[in-house]
């Protein structure tokens, strides 16, 4: 007989992985994004409690994980993002050279771990990022978020995990569309996506845009566009802090 209250699809709490990118420039902000408080609290660590809340785990991939050691909620943890470009970036504030991320290419996937890192080292960018962090993921998904949502919400992304489970098995992100297309910083993919990110990373490709163009990706059925508000310039900080 079926029950009278039906339980709500919650996900396992190992079915779901979380990264979050904190290794971007802010050159449009002129201060470290990451480090911002809305509501008193970091953006980065903010994103990170609503990751946290949903995810078993969260990685968090910067090049300046002493920068952001204090923030970090429980069940978070660095990956050291590789490359040149990456130092240079660090350069600008205090120095996150040396020693190993949380995971030091431990994970599961450790065997990309070279194929991620060694690419042109002056080019990474969110794309090559996530590669990185994706490498560690062990879990079927991962909800991939850039460090720069002041208005996440968790209920807003436990209902939209809610849809993972109707997702074909061909497609490889569950992601926000607007009309300009893909928000690829707040979304959810499966790890098995690695293969082909990688390939098209060996090949130059550095746009979400380009590479999510070449595989079946699900829209989300319903969502708030405000809580994709990115904060990206003094601008916009001022209309959340
Ligand atoms: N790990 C990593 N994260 C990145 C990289 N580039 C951007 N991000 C992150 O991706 C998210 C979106 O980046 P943008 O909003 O374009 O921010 P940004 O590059 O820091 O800022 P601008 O220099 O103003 O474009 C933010 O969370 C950034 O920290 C990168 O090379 N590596
Ligand atoms: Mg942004």
């Amino acid at each position: 007989m079926d029950s009278p209250h039906p339980t709500p699809y919650t996900p396992h709490p190992t079915s779901l992985s979380g990264i979050v990118l904190a290794g971007g420039k802010s050159s449009r902000m002129g201060r470290d994004k990451a480090l911002l408080p809305v509501d008193g609290v970091p953006l980065l660590q903010k994103v990170c409690e609503v990751a946290i809340a949903l995810c078993d785990r969260v990685y968090v991939v910067t090049p300046w994980q002493e920068r952001y050691q204090h923030l970090l909620p429980v069940g978070c943890e660095f990956i050291r993002e590789q490359g040149a470009g990456s130092r240079e970036q660090g350069d600008r504030g205090t120095k996150g050279q040396g020693g190993q991320g949380g995971q030091g290419g431990q994970g599961s996937n450790s065997s990309h771990q070279s194929l991620a890192a060694s690419n042109s080292p002056t080019t990474n960018s969110p794309l090559t990022g996530f590669a990185q962090g994706l490498i560690h993921v062990e879990t079927e998904w991962v909800l991939l978020l850039a460090c720069d949502l002041p208005c996440l919400r968790l209920e807003v992304l436990q209902d939209w995990a809610r849809e993972l489970v109707e997702m074909p098995k061909e497609t490889i992100a569950l992601l926000p569309r607007h009309p300009k297309g893909w928000e690829p910083l707040c979304g959810f993919y499966r790890r098995s996506c690695l293969t082909a990110l990688e390939e098209y990373i060996e090949q130059g490709g550095r746009s979400f845009q380009q590479w999510l163009a070449q595989y079946p990706v699900q829209p989300l059925s319903d969502f708030e566009p405000s809580i994709l508000f990115n904060c990206n310039t003094p601008t916009d900080y001022a209309v959340v802090s």
